[in-house]
């Protein structure tokens, strides 16, 4: 599948950022349709050394079953030890360039861009897709840049030429579509999801919400 198609319901989420058992709020939301996982273990109450490691490969796994990418934030030594998908960085994490030489040709690299300067960096650098946000207010990353708007996120699809882009940042079922029309190829999202009711049905309608009329 091409990374623009896996970035439709991006579900990023660590064991910290959900109610019920990090595995069976995954699988709920593998079951609703998301189409690309990335694990990310930070913050307060983050699981650290082993325990991470192996809540990484279980998840691995289980993304593996429903055949959706697994991507890691910020630990490419991890993505790498286990066999990831790929890796996510932002501006403070690991240089691209550096990433890329540590990594398998095969992986999915994603960077983030809280402005459009930064986008056209991660774009002209080679990233796989670009995380633009945050694009509305967040209380879940919290050292969150100001919020960029959906006029910032047009601006950065704008500049960004065929790099795919993800919208994240306060991403709800009441927005998704903005985001999209605003030129997102997908969405990103944690809460809305890890905090659901049930992250299935959540899962499923952010799926409608994001799809792309053909
Ligand atoms: N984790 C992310 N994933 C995305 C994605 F594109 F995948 F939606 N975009 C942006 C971020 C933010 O990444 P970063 O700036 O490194 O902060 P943190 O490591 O705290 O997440
Ligand atoms: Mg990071």
């Amino acid at each position: 599948m091409l990374v623009r198609e896996s970035l439709q319901v991006y579900f990023i989420m660590g064991s910290n950022n959900c109610r019920g058992e990090p595995l069976q709020v995954v699988e709920q939301a593998l079951k609703g349709g998301i189409t690309m996982f990335q694990f990310r273990e930070k913050g307060s109450g983050a699981k650290t050394g082993k325990e991470k490691h192996s809540l990484a490969i279980k998840l691995k796994q289980l993304c593996n079953h429903y055949g959706v990418p697994f991507i890691v934030n910020d630990d490419v030594d991890l993505a790498v030890d286990i066999g990831a998908d790929g890796v996510h960085v932002g501006q403070d994490d690991e240089p691209l360039a550096s990433v890329k030489q540590r990594c398998p040709k095969s992986f999915i690299i994603g960077v983030s861009a809280t402005n459009s300067t930064e986008a056209v960096q991660a774009f002209q650098a080679g990233a796989d897709y670009i995380g633009a946000g945050p694009v509305f207010p967040t209380s879940t990353k919290q050292d969150a840049k100001l919020p960029i708007g959906l006029a910032g996120l047009e601006e950065i699809n704008r500049l960004t030429g065929e790099t795919p882009v993800t919208a994240i940042g306060g991403i709800h079922t009441d927005n998704a579509a903005d985001a999209i029309k605003a030129g997102a190829d997908g969405v990103s999202v944690i809460s809305a999801i890890s905090q659901a009711e049930s992250p299935q049905q959540a899962a499923q309608l952010l799926n409608k919400l994001t799809a792309k009329k053909r």
